[in-house]
Formats: C-alpha cells, sequence, structure tokens
C-alpha cells in the first residue's frame, strides 16, 4: 500500500466510526433513495451511489431506490424523431411517448441500476409501478395561466400520472427477504392505461406509505440555496412556501420541494435533497456530525 492508498483507507474508516452511532439509530429503518437521471450520467458515481446502497442494507437500513431518466428518455425519443414539450417540469405524454418511457425506465435503466447494486454484492429487485398493484395512479390535471388573457386554462398532459394509492406490500415483502427494490415511476390506472410518473413524486408518494426515516433526493446542485448561493440546511414548510413567493427557488427545486412537503406531512419524518453527483454524497449525510445538503422536517 502506498501513502496515498493508507491516507484514503484511514479517512474511510474515519468516516465508519463516526457513523457507528448513526448505523445504531436507523436500524431496521427505510430510506427511501430517489436516484436522478443527470447523476446516473457518471459510471464512477454510478458505482460509488450502489456501494452506499448496499453499505446501508449491510447495516441494518433498508434502502428503497426509485429512479428517473428524464435526459434517457429524452435520447431516445430525439433517435425516434419524436418531440418532446415539458409544463411545470412534466413532459407532456402521448401514447406513444408513453411507451418510450415505460421501454427505457422499466428496461434499460432500471436493469441496469439492479446490475450495479448485484455488482455491488447486493441482491437487488427491479420493479415499476405496476407490480404488485404497487401504484395506482391518475391523470395529473394542470392548468397554465395564458399570458394574453391572465386566464388559467387547463391543458392536458395526456398519460401523466400522480400515486392515488400505493399498496406497500411488494416492498414489504422483498425488503423482508434481503433484496432492495428498485423502482421506475411508472404506474396504472384501475384501468390498466400506463401513465408517466414524475420521478421525485413516485419517491415522496412511497417514502409517505411506508412511514420512511428519509427521503433522499440526489440532484445536481449541493441543495437548496439562497439567493447568494449559500446552502439553506434546515428548511420547514413554511420556509419552503416564502423561497418559493419571493423567487428563490424555481424551476424543478419546486416540485421537488413539492414533493418534500408532501412526504414530511405524510409520515416521512424527513426529506434531504443532496448533491448526487459528490461521491459518497448518502454516507456523508446520513453518517457524519456534519451532514449535507438541506434537511426539511415538518414543524
Ligand atoms: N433555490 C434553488 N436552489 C437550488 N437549485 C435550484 C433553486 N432554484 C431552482 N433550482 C434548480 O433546480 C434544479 C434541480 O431540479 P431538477 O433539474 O428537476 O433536478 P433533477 O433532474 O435532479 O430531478 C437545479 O439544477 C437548479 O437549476
Ligand atoms: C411525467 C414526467 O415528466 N416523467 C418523467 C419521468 C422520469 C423522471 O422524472 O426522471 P428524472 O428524475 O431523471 O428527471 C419524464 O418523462 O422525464
Amino acid at each position: 500500500m502506498n501513502g496515498s492508498d493508507e491516507t484514503a483507507t484511514i479517512a474511510k474508516a474515519q468516516v465508519l466510526i463516526e457513523a457507528l452511532p448513526y448505523f445504531q439509530r436507523y436500524a431496521g429503518r427505510t430510506f427511501v433513495v430517489k436516484y436522478g437521471g443527470h447523476a446516473m450520467g457518471d459510471p464512477a458515481a454510478a458505482r460509488d451511489f450502489a456501494e452506499d446502497i448496499v453499505l446501508l442494507k449491510a447495516v441494518g437500513i433498508n434502502p428503497v431506490v426509485v429512479h428517473g431518466g428524464g435526459p434517457q428518455i429524452g435520447t431516445m425519443l430525439k433517435k425516434l424523431g419524436v418531440e418532446s414539450t415539458f409544463v411545470d417540469g412534466l413532459r407532456v405524454t402521448d401514447a406513444e411517448t408513453a411507451q418510450v418511457a415505460e421501454m427505457v425506465l422499466s428496461g434499460a435503466i432500471n436493469k441496469e441500476l439492479v446490475g450495479w447494486i448485484n455488482q455491488a454484492g447486493g441482491k437487488g429487485l427491479g420493479i415499476s409501478g405496476k407490480d404488485g398493484r404497487l401504484v395506482t395512479a391518475t391523470k395529473v390535471q394542470r392548468t397554465v395561466k395564458d399570458p394574453a388573457s391572465n386566464i388559467e386554462q387547463a391543458v392536458d398532459l395526456g398519460f401523466v400520472g400522480q400515486p392515488a394509492a400505493v399498496d406497500t406490500t411488494i416492498i414489504d415483502t422483498a425488503v423482508a427477504a434481503g433484496m432492495i427494490p428498485i423502482i421506475a415511476p411508472i404506474g396504472a390506472g384501475e384501468d390498466g392505461q400506463t401513465y408517466n410518473i414524475n420521478a421525485d413524486t413516485m419517491a415522496g408518494a412511497i417514502a409517505a406509505a411506508l412511514g420512511a426515516a428519509r427521503l433522499l433526493l440526489l440532484t445536481d446542485v449541493p441543495g437548496v440555496l439562497d439567493k447568494q448561493g449559500e446552502l439553506l440546511s434546515d428548511l420547514t414548510p413554511p420556509d419552503i412556501e416564502r423561497l418559493r413567493e419571493d423567487g428563490t427557488i424555481g424551476g424543478g427545486m419546486i416540485p421537488k420541494l413539492e414533493t418534500c412537503v408532501h412526504a414530511v406531512e405524510a409520515g416521512c419524518e424527513a426529506a434531504v435533497v443532496l448533491d448526487g453527483r459528490v461521491s459518497h454524497a448518502m454516507l456523508l449525510e446520513f453518517f457524519t456530525v456534519r451532514g449535507a445538503g438541506t434537511l426539511i422536517r415538518a414543524e
């Protein structure tokens, strides 16, 4: 072992020693982790992510992974010559787009993630919201303001769904059998219609239904930032409302934080927005005194 290997090993051991009380505190609890499509782009980071998930399982925590894949769906649609548009961060989904989204999310990405988890020594079980009737979806209804008249008008997003009911039996069964559920954000309606669901929304609904100790949203920023770009480390739902009103948060951060508020108000203990680009970001968040990212708790 050379000098720099030794230093790295000592640093890892120090993180693990610091982590011991946290392992005990969370043993037997569920962590729902949303892994976004952007974060998956870097194979080294993906390997670290899979190792962290398997480590959580090894120390007695039950990780449940919900993955995205927006950029990957976009690439496939482009190859097929299909145009994609978004309303409030949601992909307008016609029948062909729904088919492509299911193929990319439930087929390619889901199985790739299962592969990484298995390579890291875990037992991944790849499913979507359809399996075991995990998520029954209903169509999302949205309105947008017409800039000319300032009047709210209904906009049809097609087959974009939201979880209306969550039956966690398949997750409970997989966890009891020592597996790590890896969930694609696709659901079916009562009538069997396939719905494309925003991955943050899917993760929040599952975290709420499981009464998870944590909902973790791994994204491409250090957390929620103030107007000066400084990290806001603790937020409550009223803080989030204020940040929204004064324009501090925008874009994709709005649905993300809506999901966090919904989850913590519906039974998840706390949600965290953190930087999925940072190596071992989850371990730093959970198992160090300093933490990382933005923690959101109900008041
Ligand atoms: N106050 C804020 N703090 C951090 N990010 C913000 C804020 N307001 C808007 N954002 C945007 O939200 C983005 C994260 O949301 P999104 O792009 O939907 O992430 P993901 O693809 O990981 O789901 C950031 O990259 C940033 O551009
Ligand atoms: C309705 C809707 O927008 N669904 C998303 C599902 C994937 C997703 O949310 O992936 P990320 O987390 O990587 O963005 C989409 O079609 O892109």
